[in-house]
Parts: C-alpha cells; sequence; structure tokens
C-alpha cells in the first residue's frame, strides 16, 4: 500500500500538537513519521517544539525550496520540510500539523491524503488557550473568529474523505480514536 500523508488540521488550541505528543510512540510503531514544523515563531514560545525562525530566514528557506508545503496566518509563517517527500516514497505514513486555510493547496499536491479534521466547543476551546497562555486576549480573540469562520467552511464542504475527531473530552479517547481510523483505513486501502 502506498504511503499517505495524514493532514491534520483544527483550530489553534484544539489539541493538534497535544495529540501528536500524545500518539507519537504508537504512530511511530506504525511506521508513521511527524514532521517538526518550521515557524517564525521564537524558539522560547511555549508549545510545540517546531524549528523557530526569521521571517527573513524562513523567506530564503523558501525561496531554496526547503518546503512541501508552507503558509501564512495569525501573522506567522509555517513550513512543512520537503524531507517528508523522501519519507513517502520510502514508505512511511507522514503525519503533519497543517492548515485548514491551505487545505485545498495541500489537496492538490497530495490528492490522496487523509485529513483529519480536530474539533472542540468553542467555550472550552477560549479556555484551553486562556489557559494555555502563549497569545494575548486579543490574539485569542481573532484566533476564535479565524476558527468559527474555517470550521463551517470545512464542515460544509462535506467531504467524505474527511476524517472528524472531536476533542472537547479526554485526550488518551481522541488518540486511541485517531490511532483506530489509521489502522481502519490501512485495512481497507
Ligand atoms: N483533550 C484535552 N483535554 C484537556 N486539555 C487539552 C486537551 N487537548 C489539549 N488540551 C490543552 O489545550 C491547550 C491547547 O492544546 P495544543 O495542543 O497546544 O493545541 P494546538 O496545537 O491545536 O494549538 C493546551 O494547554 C493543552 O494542554
Ligand atoms: O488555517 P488554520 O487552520 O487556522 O491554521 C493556521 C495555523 O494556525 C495553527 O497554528 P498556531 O500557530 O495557532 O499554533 P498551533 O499549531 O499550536 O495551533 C495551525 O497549526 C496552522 O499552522
Amino acid at each position: 500500500m502506498a504511503a499517505r500523508l495524514i493532514y491534520l488540521i483544527g483550530p489553534s488550541g484544539s489539541g493538534k500538537d497535544s495529540l501528536l505528543d500524545a500518539a507519537r510512540g504508537r504512530l511511530a510503531e506504525r511506521g508513521c513519521r511527524i514532521v517538526r514544523r518550521v515557524i517564525t515563531r521564537s524558539a522560547e514560545a511555549v508549545g510545540e517544539a517546531a524549528l523557530g525562525v526569521s521571517a527573513q530566514q524562513f523567506a530564503d528557506m523558501e525561496a531554496q525550496g526547503a518546503f512541501a508545503l508552507s503558509w501564512h496566518a495569525n501573522g506567522l509563517s509555517y513550513g512543512i520540510p520537503r524531507e517528508i517527500d523522501d519519507w513517502l516514497a520510502a514508505g512511511n505514513d507522514v503525519l503533519v500539523n497543517g492548515s485548514r486555510g491551505h487545505l485545498h493547496y495541500a489537496r492538490e499536491r497530495y490528492p490522496h491524503m487523509l485529513v483529519v479534521l480536530l474539533t472542540v466547543d468553542q467555550a472550552v476551546l477560549c479556555e484551553r488557550l486562556l489557559a494555555r497562555g502563549r497569545e494575548s486576549v486579543a490574539e485569542i480573540d481573532a484566533r476564535l473568529a479565524r476558527n468559527d469562520r474555517f470550521n463551517k467552511r470545512v464542515l460544509a464542504d462535506n467531504d467524505s474523505t474527511l476524517l472528524v475527531l472531536d476533542n472537547s473530552g479526554a485526550l488518551e479517547n481522541t488518540v486511541q480514536r485517531l490511532l483506530a481510523s489509521i489502522d481502519e483505513q490501512s485495512a481497507c486501502a
């Protein structure tokens, strides 16, 4: 079976990084690799262990073709290193922390990718973003507004290849459902 790109999307604060961290070992057992993103966010920022670069460094990397996918959102630039294409070619599934805004372009480049949308109740999301303490209240408000717009758009597409996982409950339940879906899709392929 051909290796697949698994494109994880969902609002900032829905738990994408937490899910990746909690599932990391069990994904590795399945031969699924998780790519480390390049982000124009300071390396000290709380949260994801991404490679932090300056805006100029990011632009240089982008111009040199260092990214398989890249996008700009929330005042930041995000890049998915090109090495994911080597991993896919070698037969490894690859999970990326993606963007809903970039979904269309990602699908054009990886037509067979599995899209996993992580959702969470908007009130719970607001509490989690405040508790995480990474963004200012104004930035959190902007993310919540973006989340609302994008979720409506992605869900309105009524896409049967989209896997929706609600992460309003315990994280381990979400991990179990993600792994079960990946295993099920592998069995069907
Ligand atoms: N199922 C869950 N239950 C409770 N808290 C969670 C859950 N999933 C994530 N969180 C918390 O919510 C916050 C945002 O999660 P994070 O993984 O940083 O989200 P994202 O990567 O989507 O922005 C973090 O403080 C994290 O600990
Ligand atoms: O188009 P969207 O779906 O809104 O996504 C835009 C970006 O926002 C999220 O990152 P963010 O900087 O908020 O941090 P996170 O990755 O920890 O959520 C997400 O991972 C995307 O990179």
